[in-house]
């Protein structure tokens, strides 16, 4: 650890936590690990043994209280992220908070007022496939547009399977949020409506689950996606886009691993869940997160864009409750965020 370093304190220290903590301490410039948040013991001692020096707490305001950090990760579930976000605002230290940025427009309300009254955007939300570098090369093919307008995205996104905690609605508030947020990104507009449609059911669905689902949103701009949400598919997992230009397709998401032929066939390489397919794209991430960090600021999705998500999602869960679109209504973005 150098003495210019940006202090993190991690909070949450389960799946994706530990694999942050790992992250920066093995890959990130400028920064190290030195709190680990984790109400869980067992889990608290594992990642502390990949965190040389780092402290560990129970509860974020311990943290705080022993000056231990200069900057905070999120990586709690989902519902435990507003109790953590505003004790972060309240200190004044840049936030890097897992998605969602919380389960509700109101929440993720009360999070902004909090975030104004800090006089500072400190909260980057961790959308992080728009630093995926196939992702950013779309964006640039869509704005450049020398394929002419877009006028279609006709989006993938397919688990192999889920864990037992993943109900009904997560297929929109864990799942299709990532589209929520990248696609208004992509496209340079805003979801006006959501619908969603359930088929056939796959046989292989887990009792609980009712998918895969079919969510199509219409932006502004007139451009229109479909999104197929699938989170039992066995085979592995592929996050993919097809882009319908007026002169052309351009694709993202397409399986690069080995190539191989043997025994009269042809196979390549698939990723077996999101830790690989995005690897590159959390490194970018927390890169310049840390970077902006130490300069007291952030790089990314902010808190107004992890609001309009949660209503996207809102309206998604309606729509997966009923038949038809449902309308996505924002009110005015905040001059803070303007
Ligand atoms: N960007 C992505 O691709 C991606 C992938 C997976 C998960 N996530 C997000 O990461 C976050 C964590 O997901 P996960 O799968 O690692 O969850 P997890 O359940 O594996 O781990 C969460 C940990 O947080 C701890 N925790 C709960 N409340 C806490 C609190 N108040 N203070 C400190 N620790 C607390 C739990 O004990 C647990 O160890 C979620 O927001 C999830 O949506 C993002
Ligand atoms: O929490 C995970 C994560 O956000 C992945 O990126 C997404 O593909 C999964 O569907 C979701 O369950």
């Amino acid at each position: 650890m150098s003495t210019n370093d940006l202090r993190v304190g991690v909070v949450g220290a389960g799946m994706m936590g530990a694999d942050h903590i790992k992250r920066i301490n093995a890959t990130i410039a400028g920064a190290t690990v030195s709190a680990v948040v984790e109400p869980d013991e067992q889990r608290r001692a594992a990642a502390l043994a990949t965190a040389p020096g780092a402290e560990g707490y129970g509860r974020l305001e311990d943290a705080l209280d022993a000056d231990a950090l200069d900057a905070v990760l999120i990586a709690t579930p989902g519902k435990f992220h507003t109790p953590v976000l505003l004790p972060a605002l309240a200190a004044g230290l840049p936030i890097l908070c897992e998605k969602p940025l919380t389960q509700d427009p109101e929440s993720s309300w009360e999070v902004l007022e909090a975030e104004q009254a800090t006089g500072r955007r400190l909260i980057q939300v961790g959308f992080m496939r728009r630093f995926d570098p196939e992702y950013a090369a779309l964006r640039e093919l869509i704005a450049a547009g020398s394929a002419g307008d877009l006028l279609m995205l006709h989006c993938a996104h397919r688990n192999a399977s889920v864990p037992d905690s993943y109900i009904q609605p997560m297929l929109i508030n864990d799942s299709v949020v990532h589209e929520f947020d990248v696609v208004p990104w992509l496209a340079g507009g805003s979801i006006v409506n959501v619908e969603v449609r359930a088929g056939k059911r796959n046989s292989l669905t887990p009792d609980r689950l009712r998918e895969p689902i079919l969510v199509l949103m219409e932006l502004d701009n007139g451009v229109i996606v479909d999104v197929e949400m699938n989170v039992s598919i066995q085979f592995g997992y592929q996050v993919a886009t097809e882009a319908v230009f007026e002169k052309g397709v351009a694709r993202i998401g397409q399986p690069g691993g080995l190539q191989l032929w043997q025994d009269g066939a042809f196979r390549i390489g698939e990723h077996a869940d999101f830790t690989t397919r995005f690897a590159t794209a959390y490194d970018r991430q927390v890169q310049a997160w840390v970077d902006a960090a130490r300069q007291g600021g952030i790089d990314g999705p902010s808190a107004w864009d992890g609001y309009k998500v949660a209503v996207a999602c809102q309206a998604g869960v309606k729509a997966l409750e009923s038949s038809g679109p449902i309308a996505v209504e924002l009110p005015p973005t905040p001059d803070f965020y303007a």
